[in-house]
């Protein structure tokens, strides 16, 4: 979907607001004249302003005034202040795209009554145009509403629409796994320099090899488990090295990550800090 016409606003600009910006222009989605990104942390705002030439905005209300549609991306822990600056300079033309873990829809909404929301999950590898995003749509947003918020997730990696009871979860699997993940490539490639293979091409196979396997199953839809099978010469190398794993509980620690966040993403939307 073309978003030529529209301007997007960023309130945020740091980990994940930056991700989105630079995945999104990378992407060619939009220009850098239709971005309009607000932070409290100026200097680094007006240094990306000269970089790329989005709008550096004075405030989070210029943000709100100038966006059609405007994507939240503090911390969750500075939404209500946020939301309480912009309600005067947003109404139901707009869209609403909040990022923020543990932030619901209908909270949003007390502070923007009849406005359309949308709540995402995406990662911080939209950066490179592969990122993953959950979202779900608010009480006011239609169905057009929705294919704004997919053409912009689904400009920088995949995006997949789910019902909002699900969306701690998914920031527990894929909005915090890519930390997950990296863990496992640095253990990774520790190994490999552990069995003698120097740090940079260890890191350069490891890296490759998860984003090979990830591939495989993705492209051809076959059960990782089968994959795995087709590694795996009886006797061999591969099912030493499972053998291994399973001792070290590698499933179970990976169950217990994703549960561990997720409860953290319930105590957050439960309003714990
Ligand atoms: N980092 C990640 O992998 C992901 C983060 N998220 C969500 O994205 C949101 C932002 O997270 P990060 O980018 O990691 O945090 P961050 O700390 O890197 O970025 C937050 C930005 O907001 C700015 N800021 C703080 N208070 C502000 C205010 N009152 N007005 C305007 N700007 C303000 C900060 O200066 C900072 O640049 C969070 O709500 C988080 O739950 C969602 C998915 C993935
Ligand atoms: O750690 C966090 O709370 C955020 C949400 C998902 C990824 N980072």
């Amino acid at each position: 979907m073309a978003l030529t016409d529209k301007r997007i606003g960023f309130i945020g600009a740091g980990a994940m607001g930056s991700a989105l910006i630079n995945g999104l222009l990378k992407a060619g989605l939009v220009t850098p004249d239709q971005i309009y990104a607000a932070d409290i942390h100026r200097e680094r705002l007006l240094a990306w302003q000269e970089k790329m030439g989005i709008h550096a905005c004075a405030d989070n209300g210029e943000a709100a005034a100038a966006a059609d549609i405007l994507v939240l991306a503090v911390k969750p822990q500075a939404m209500e202040e946020v939301l309480e600056e912009i309600r005067e300079r947003v109404n139901g033309d707009k869209l609403i795209i909040s990022i923020a873990a543990g932030i619901t829809t209908t909270l949003i909404e007390t502070f923007l009554p009849g406005v359309p929301v949308i709540r995402a999950m995406p990662n911080t590898p939209c950066l490179v145009g592969a990122g993953a995003t959950a979202m779900c749509l608010g009480k006011y947003a239609t169905t057009a509403h929705e294919t704004m918020a997919a053409a912009i997730f689904g400009a920088v990696g995949t995006a997949v629409t789910v019902k909002e009871n699900l969306m701690d979860a998914v920031t527990g699997l894929s909005g915090s796994g890519p930390a997950y993940v990296y863990i496992m490539l640095e253990a990774l490639a520790d190994a490999g320099v552990r069995v003698g293979i120097q740090r940079d091409i260890a890191m350069t196979l490891a890296a490759q090899t998860m984003l090979g396997a990830a591939k495989m199953v993705l492209e051809t839809g076959e059960h990782p488990g089968r994959l795995k099978d087709m590694v795996t010469t009886p006797g061999g190398t591969t099912t030493a090295g499972i053998y291994a794993l399973e001792e070290g509980g590698l499933r179970v620690t990976l169950m217990n990550a994703v549960m561990a966040a997720t409860r953290r993403a319930q105590e957050m939307s439960a309003g714990q800090k």
